[in-house]
């Protein structure tokens, strides 16, 4: 029996981390997996170490940006002082830092408090219960937004659900005017139309500084308005140095999202962020995004054309973008976007941007909506000025695992799980081939 096992299944002593000399990685993630606990299971088995699956690479370790002094600060704006302030203080931020927080915001701090509850409450059942919703299965998952009924909190998640959808609401009409723009334009293009609801549990960490709670990234959406409990953790990357994004109480924080980015021609930026685990937990935060990705959609996203001129160009980077009911899928599957495709193709197929338009392999044996939903997904993303997008036959299997594999790690969204998935799964193309054998 593997230790990570005998520490979830309290058969055997509290260190979980192998001698190097037998570590079977895969046995690992297998026993990992038929735990059915997630990351919280390990905690709640009091590991004193954590476990080699989920340490941090050495040479990431080493080359990490240092932590900013305290002098720096997520804006916090409040929004209940005059409107062009408002707006000028929601334009400033997101033309740098990309995130503020924001108060007097009209979501009433019961409903807060009430979300933080109810998505803490669903990681804090007894594992028996969870373990009945634990799945990688693409249309089971254990995710709030997409299963409300599987716990009691649903009324409450309903709730925040609303009241969120009205603060978006705000937010793309300041939005809109902090980009010169009329305060419906970005409504008018739907942004405000679908979210998604995750919860994030991140348990205490015997060893924060040798894993992470979630990986740097950037969120695939048009904005995320994101909920966080008191522990703290979630730094933004600003000038190659990480800013923590302290709690404030009754505060949301607010990030754009890649679309935004691509609609605003980089005007508004939206950055990199990741969450540290720590000794104190667990944190609780909950994300909502705000994407196109939900419904059936034949909207493209490029960047707005109001906002352009000779002076102004479209940013030759930027893609243009188009939803579907398929693409929903994908997302929902753990988040793509352009910026994520243009990784995943440069860096671990050697391919340009300007070489998209790609058949993609069946992804999964067991699952063909995958198979469909990556298709679309990358038929769906056309370059605004390459009208010939070459059709390229490549053999994506390993990506298709590395993609599912962040579908997995998203639904657990549980604590430092996530630190395995997204960092390695873009740069260790041997992962695949771990993935496979777990099928
Ligand atoms: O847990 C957090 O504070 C942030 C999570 C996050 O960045 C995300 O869900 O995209
Ligand atoms: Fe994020």
């Amino acid at each position: 029996m593997s230790k990570i096992k005998q520490a979830v299944d309290g058969t055997g002593e509290a260190s979980a981390e192998p001698s190097p000399d037998h570590y079977d990685r895969l046995q690992e993630l297998k026993a990992f997996d038929e735990s059915k606990s997630g990351v919280k299971g390990l905690a709640d088995a009091g590991i004193s170490k954590v476990p080699r699956i989920f340490l941090r690479p050495a040479d990431e370790l080493a080359s990490d940006y240092p932590i900013f002094g305290t002098h720096l600060k997520i804006p916090v704006i409040d929004f209940g002082i005059r409107r062009s302030s408002v707006v000028d203080g929601v334009r400033r931020a997101a033309e740098s830092l990309g995130f503020f927080q924001v108060v007097n915001h009209g979501v009433p701090t019961g409903a807060l408090e009430g979300m933080l509850r109810a998505a803490g409450g669903f990681h804090e059942l007894p594992r028996e219960v969870k373990m009945m919703f634990y799945s990688r299965e693409l249309e089971r998952r254990v995710k709030f937004g997409s299963n409300f009924d599987l716990y009691q909190s649903r009324d409450v998640t309903m709730d925040y659900s609303k009241q969120i959808k009205r603060l978006g609401t705000t937010l793309f009409e300041l939005l809109s005017e902090a980009l010169g723009l009329k305060p419906d334009h970005l409504l008018s293009l739907d942004c405000a139309k679908g979210h998604a609801i995750l919860s994030h549990y991140y348990p205490a960490c015997p060893e924060p500084e040798l894993t992470m709670g979630t990986t740097k990234h950037s969120d695939p959406d048009f904005l995320t308005i994101l909920l966080q409990d008191g522990i703290g953790g979630l730094q933004v990357l600003h000038q190659s140095q990480w800013v923590n994004v302290s709690p404030v109480p009754g505060a949301l924080v607010v990030n754009i999202g890649d679309l935004l980015q691509l609609m605003s021609n980089d005007k508004f930026k939206s950055v990199e962020h990741r969450v540290l685990v720590n000794h104190d937990g667990p944190r609780v935060s909950v994300a909502c995004f705000f994407t196109p990705h939900l419904y059936p959609s034949t909207k493209m996203y490029g960047p707005i054309k109001d906002l352009l001129s000779e002076d102004n160009p479209p940013d030759s980077n930027n893609g243009l973008f188009q939803p579907s009911a398929a693409l929903s899928k994908m997302w929902r599957m753990g988040g793509c976007s352009w910026k994520r495709e243009k990784l995943y193709l440069e860096r671990d197929f050697g391919l340009s941007w300007e070489d998209r338009g790609i058949l993609v392999e069946p992804l999964c044996p067991r699952c063909h909506q995958a198979q469909e939903t990556i298709d679309h997904l990358l038929f769906s993303t056309v370059r605004q000025t390459d009208s010939k997008s070459l059709l390229m036959e490549l053999k994506v299997t390993t990506l298709g695992k590395q993609v599912l594999q962040l579908a997995w790690v998203v639904r657990d969204s549980c604590g430092y799980l996530r630190g395995y998935g997204d960092k390695q799964a873009t740069t260790n193309s041997a992962l695949g081939a771990e993935y496979k054998a777990l099928f």
